[in-house]
Formats: structure tokens, C-alpha cells, sequence
């Protein structure tokens, strides 16, 4: 049985280029990985959800069901999600396996890879505006608890990548704990 670990974070914070990047390194190493990306499964599982908190709370619900049906074929899932509701979080998995990827709105409007913070930002009434961008105009509740934190904004790639390692090869338990530190 394979372990499902969750990311949240906001859109660009840096979860899919993360969660890629590692399944390639594990999977070279032998490892099964498989990466679960939210942008993927809005245009299938999911494509008749919307960004209410319902449906969003729906998606993350889904994405989770079928995590645990992929489980047993696999050493790790990664659950690649903006996931902005501890209500969806807890649904989940144990905070302790959470991975906040977390990126300053700045940093993000820099970015910008797809648009959407340009959209958010528009005048209201502007016909292209969204209204409902996470972090901008729709909630992301700030994770209470989580086991790791990277800061993609301060963290170089490399970095990231390196912290995200250590803690995933622990949690599917071919790692050493670090105590303290
Ligand atoms: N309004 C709004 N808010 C947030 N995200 C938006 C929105 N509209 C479209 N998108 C795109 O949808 C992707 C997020 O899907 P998720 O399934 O991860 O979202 S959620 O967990 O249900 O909140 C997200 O993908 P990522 O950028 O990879 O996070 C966006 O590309
Ligand atoms: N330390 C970092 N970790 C991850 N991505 C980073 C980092 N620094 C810069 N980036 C860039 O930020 C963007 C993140 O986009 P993406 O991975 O699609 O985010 P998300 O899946 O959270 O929407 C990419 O263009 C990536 O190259």
C-alpha cells in the first residue's frame, strides 16, 4: 500500500513543477509514483465542477477517492490541488503528510504562467475579470497545521526540491527522520 500525500498551495505557487520533478527523481530510483494534478482532472474527472466552495470541496473529494482506489499499484501519490479549505485537507489525509507550497501573491502576480492573476486584478465589471481566484478573490484558508512547508518565493528549484525529497523518502519509508534541527 502506497502513501497519498496531499499538496495545497496557490495556482503557480509551484505544485505541479514540484510534484513532477520529484515523481521523475523516485520513479529513476525505482519507485511507483504517480502524480495527481488538479489541472488534469478539471478537464476530466471533474470537468463539471466549477471554484464554489461546494464544488471545489467536491473535486478534492473525488481526486481523494480515486487516490485510494490507485493506492495499492503505487509507493507514492501526490494529490497536486489548490485544496484552499482545512475542511478539504482533513478529508485528505493527517496534516502531518500536508505539503503547503506557498508563494507570496507578488511573486504569483509576477509569474503569472497562465493569465489568471491579470484577470483577477481587472477593474470589476471588466469583461474578462474572474472573480473567483483563489488567494486573490476566493478563499485559500491559511493551513494550521502542515508537515512541510516550502517557500517557492524564497526557496531556489533546487532547494525545493531537496527539502521535498528528504520528506517524501521518510513518508514512504526509505528515508531517515531528521530529530530536531
Ligand atoms: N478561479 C480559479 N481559482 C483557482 N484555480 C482556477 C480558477 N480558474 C481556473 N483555475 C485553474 O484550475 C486549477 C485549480 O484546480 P484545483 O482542482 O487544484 O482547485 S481546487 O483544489 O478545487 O480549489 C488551477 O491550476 P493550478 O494553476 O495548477 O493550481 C488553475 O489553472
Ligand atoms: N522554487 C520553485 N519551485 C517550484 N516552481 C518554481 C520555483 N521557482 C520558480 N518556479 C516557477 O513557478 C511556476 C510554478 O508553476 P506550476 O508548477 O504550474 O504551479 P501550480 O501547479 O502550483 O499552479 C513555474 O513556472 C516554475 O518554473
Amino acid at each position: 500500500m502506497g502513501i497519498i500525500i496531499p499538496f495545497c498551495g496557490l495556482s503557480g505557487a509551484g505544485k505541479t513543477t514540484l510534484a513532477v520533478a520529484i515523481a521523475s527523481k523516485m520513479i529513476a530510483e525505482g519507485l511507483k509514483v504517480l502524480v495527481m494534478d488538479g489541472d488534469h482532472y478539471r478537464q476530466s474527472l471533474c470537468k463539471d465542477l466549477g471554484f464554489s466552495k461546494a464544488d471545489r470541496l467536491e473535486n478534492v473529494r473525488r481526486i481523494k477517492e480515486e487516490a485510494v482506489n490507485l493506492h495499492a499499484g503505487y509507493d507514492l501519490i501526490i494529490m497536486a490541488l489548490i485544496n484552499p479549505f482545512e475542511e478539504g485537507r482533513a478529508a485528505t489525509g493527517n496534516a502531518e503528510e500536508l505539503v503547503w507550497i506557498k508563494c507570496s501573491l507578488e511573486t504569483l502576480r509576477e509569474r503569472d504562467t497562465k493569465g489568471l492573476y491579470f484577470k483577477a486584478y481587472l477593474p470589476d465589471g471588466h469583461p474578462d475579470k474572474i472573480y473567483n481566484l483563489t488567494g486573490v478573490n476566493d478563499t485559500f484558508e491559511i493551513p494550521e497545521q502542515a508537515g512541510l512547508v516550502i517557500e517557492t518565493d524564497v526557496m531556489s528549484l533546487e532547494e525545493s526540491l531537496d527539502s521535498l525529497y528528504s520528506f517524501l523518502m521518510v513518508k514512504v519509508g526509505k528515508g531517515q527522520e531528521v530529530i530536531g534541527g
